[in-house]
């Protein structure tokens, strides 16, 4: 089973708009809200390619309720930590005009040190194949080291100072994207970059390069997958697809040039998908055979 966690998850809620203009009201042709943060997409991903997969995550407050109930109708099997704080919303604004995707990320609720002990317990009563911990924490929360498990493979998909800090649980595989490795090496090199976070922790560091696909800095050597062709859609949860694909590869034990076309032929698909954590499925399984991977 692979066990995605949630500490800062969200009712993610996509405004479709014509135009996007800042100082001007906009009229929201189509509103659609889900339950959201970067460890449900990645459950949403496997559980639509028929994977055991269990998730974890907060749910407090109204929008808690509102997340709770859908993440119940999309039928994932998780546990729901309750917390004293409102759940966040995050907000995704496609304007159909310039075709370009905006999110505004609330910072979620405070969590209280008792909340956060009651959730890392809920994730260490699992034994996954596979853990998968993603996006931000809670203001309050004492950083994601805690909560990768010892002798469990695990993915930390995080940024800033908090994928810094979860170094020290020793992650199995990070994905940063190149924006948010640079930031934290302040290295303009994505392989000399990525080859610092794994002196400070990392056993596998994975750089997503949008339309070029995902690059892997491992000890056996490093590896870029690009897609067959660049795509144009909603990239939201694109990443999280990429994880899913990098979770499996995890749990399979295949090499990492398997793993990484997976995920590529999954990220295009969550692309094509209209909301985050939905994916293209016949996509995917045409892409699989078309990525192109090379030794780097
Ligand atoms: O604020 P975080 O936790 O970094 O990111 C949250 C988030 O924007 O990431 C997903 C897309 O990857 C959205 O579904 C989600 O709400």
């Amino acid at each position: 089973m692979i066990l995605t966690v949630t500490p800062n998850s969200a009712l993610d809620v996509t405004y479709t708009v014509d135009a996007l203009r800042p100082d001007s009201v906009h009229r929201v042709r189509q509103v659609r809200a889900r339950a959201g943060g970067k460890g449900v997409n990645v459950a949403r991903v496997l559980r639509a390619l028929g994977e055991d997969v269990h998730a974890v995550a907060t749910a407090g407050g109204a929008t808690g309720d509102a997340f709770r109930a859908e993440l119940a109708e999309a039928g994932i099997p998780a546990d729901l930590v309750p917390i004293g704080g409102e759940t966040r919303r995050t907000t995704t604004v496609l304007s159909t005009v310039e075709e370009t995707v905006t999110l505004f990320n609330e910072p979620g609720p405070e969590v209280t040190a008792a909340e956060w002990t009651s959730f890392v317990d809920t994730v260490r009563r699992h034994v996954p194949d596979v853990l998968v911990c993603s996006g931000s924490l809670p203001p309050g929360a004492a950083g994601h080291a805690g909560l990768l498990g010892a002798g469990v493979p695990t993915i930390l998909d995080t940024s800033g100072a908090a994928l810094l800090a979860g170094l020290a649980g020793r992650p199995s595989v990070v994905k940063p994207n190149l924006a948010e490795l640079r930031e934290v090496t302040g290295r303009a090199d994505p392989v000399e970059a990525a080859t610092e976070l794994r002196r400070g922790g990392a056993e596998t560091v994975v750089v997503s390069l949008g339309p070029d696909g995902l690059l892997a800095v491992t000890e056996d050597g490093a590896w870029q997958a690009r897609p067959s062709k660049t795509l144009t859609g909603n990239a939201t949860g694109a990443g999280d697809a990429a994880v899913a694909g990098l979770a499996l590869g995890l749990a399979r034990g295949e090499p990492w040039p398997e793993t990484l076309r997976r995920a590529v032929a999954l990220s295009g698909a969550a692309v094509l998908g209209p909301l985050a954590g939905d994916l293209d499925l016949a996509h995917y399984r045409r892409e699989l055979g078309a990525v192109v991977v090379r030794a780097h």
